[in-house]
C-alpha cells in the first residue's frame, strides 16, 4: 500500500499472526514491505516469506522502517527492543499492540520515536477485527489508522486512560461472547438437549444473531425478538433480575481494566 513503507512486525504469536494474515488478506502491506522477527517458525510468517517478507534478516534491514510494531507479551517488551534501538532509523513510528503498557513507559524504554498504541482483536486475520487507536502523535496516529483501518472497525480514543476499558470491552470481549455461548450451550444441555445439538445451536446463534445486527439500536434488535409477554421476554427478566446481568459485566470489565494495569 503507498504511503505505509517498510514495517517491522516484532512477535508472530496469536495476535501478531493475525495481523500479518490481515495484512496480506487486505492487501494493506505488500509481503514485500514486510519484516517479521519471530524467534521460533510460524505457519503465517512461512506465508508471508513465500510471497516475498523478510524473516529474521540481519538487523541492518531494519534502518528503513517506517513502522516497528512491537506484538510480544508485557512482561518482555523491553528485553525483545531494547537491542534493536540501534538499528531504529529517525522516522520510525513504534506501533504496540501491548494491552496495559502506556506510552510513557515505552517511553522510558523506547524514548525518541514517537509512539501510536492500538488494540486490535484476532478478527484482523479474516479482514473483520475491532481496533481502539491512540496516540498523542498525528503522524503515528495517522499510520496507526492506515495499518488497522482496512481490516478492523477502528476507533480513535480522545485519551490514552480510555485504552484500558477499550482493551476490556474490545480487546477481550469475543473471550466474552465465547464464554457466554458456551454457558447458553450447557443451559440448553440442563434443559434436556444433548450437548451437540446444544453446541450448534448455541454456536449458530451466536452467528447468526451478528449477522443479523447491522447498525440498528440494540434494543430495537431485542424488541423484534422479544414478543410481549413471550418467552424471550421471560428469558431476559431472568437474566437481568436484580440488575444482575448489568453488575456481571460492570465487574468483567472492571476486572480486565485493573488487570490491564497491573500488566503495563
Ligand atoms: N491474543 C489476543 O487476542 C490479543 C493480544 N494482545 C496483545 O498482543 C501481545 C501478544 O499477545 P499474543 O499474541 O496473545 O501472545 P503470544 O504469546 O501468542 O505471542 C507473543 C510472541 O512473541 C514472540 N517473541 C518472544 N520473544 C521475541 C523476540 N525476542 N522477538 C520477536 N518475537 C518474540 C513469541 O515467539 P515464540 O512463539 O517463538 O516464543 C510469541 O510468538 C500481548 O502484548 C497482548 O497484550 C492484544 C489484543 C488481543
Ligand atoms: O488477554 C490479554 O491480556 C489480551 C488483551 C486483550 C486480549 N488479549
Amino acid at each position: 500500500m503507498p504511503g505505509v513503507g517498510l514495517v517491522v512486525l516484532i512477535g508472530c504469536g496469536r495476535l501478531g499472526s493475525a495481523i500479518l494474515e490481515g495484512w496480506l488478506l487486505t492487501q494493506t502491506v505488500a509481503a514485500a514491505d514486510l519484516i517479521i522477527l519471530s524467534p521460533s517458525e510460524k505457519p503465517a510468517a512461512e506465508v508471508a516469506r513465500a510471497q516475498g517478507a523478510r524473516i529474521n534478516p540481519p538487523l541492518e534491514a531494519l534502518a528503513e522502517a517506517s513502522v516497528i510494531v512491537l506484538a510480544v507479551k508485557p512482561a518482555m517488551w523491553r528485553d525483545v527492543v531494547t537491542p534493536l534501538l540501534p538499528f531504529l532509523g529517525d522516522r520510525a513510528v513504534i506501533l504496540s499492540v501491548m494491552a496495559g503498557v502506556t506510552a510513557p513507559t515505552l517511553a522510558e524504554g523506547i524514548g525518541g520515536w514517537p509512539i501510536v498504541r492500538v488494540m486490535p482483536t484476532t478478527g484482523v486475520s479474516r479482514g473483520r477485527g475491532v481496533a481502539s487507536v491512540w496516540s498523542a502523535d498525528d503522524r503515528a496516529r495517522a499510520l496507526g489508522q492506515a495499518l488497522f483501518e482496512p481490516m478492523a472497525e477502528t476507533v480513535v480514543l480522545a485519551d490514552e486512560a480510555l485504552m484500558d476499558a477499550a482493551t476490556a470491552v474490545a480487546g477481550s470481549g469475543a473471550a466474552y461472547f465465547y464464554a457466554f455461548t458456551e454457558a447458553l450451550a450447557r443451559a440448553g444441555e440442563a434443559a434436556g438437549l444433548d450437548a451437540m445439538t446444544a453446541d450448534v445451536l448455541a454456536r449458530a446463534t451466536l452467528r447468526s444473531a451478528a449477522d443479523s445486527m447491522g447498525e440498528d439500536a440494540l434494543e430495537a434488535l431485542i424488541g423484534r425478538i422479544a414478543s410481549p409477554g413471550g418467552s424471550t421476554r421471560a428469558g431476559l427478566d431472568a437474566l437481568a433480575k436484580d440488575g444482575r446481568l448489568g453488575v456481571m459485566l460492570d465487574e468483567t470489565v472492571a476486572a480486565a481494566v485493573r488487570r490491564n494495569r497491573e500488566m503495563g
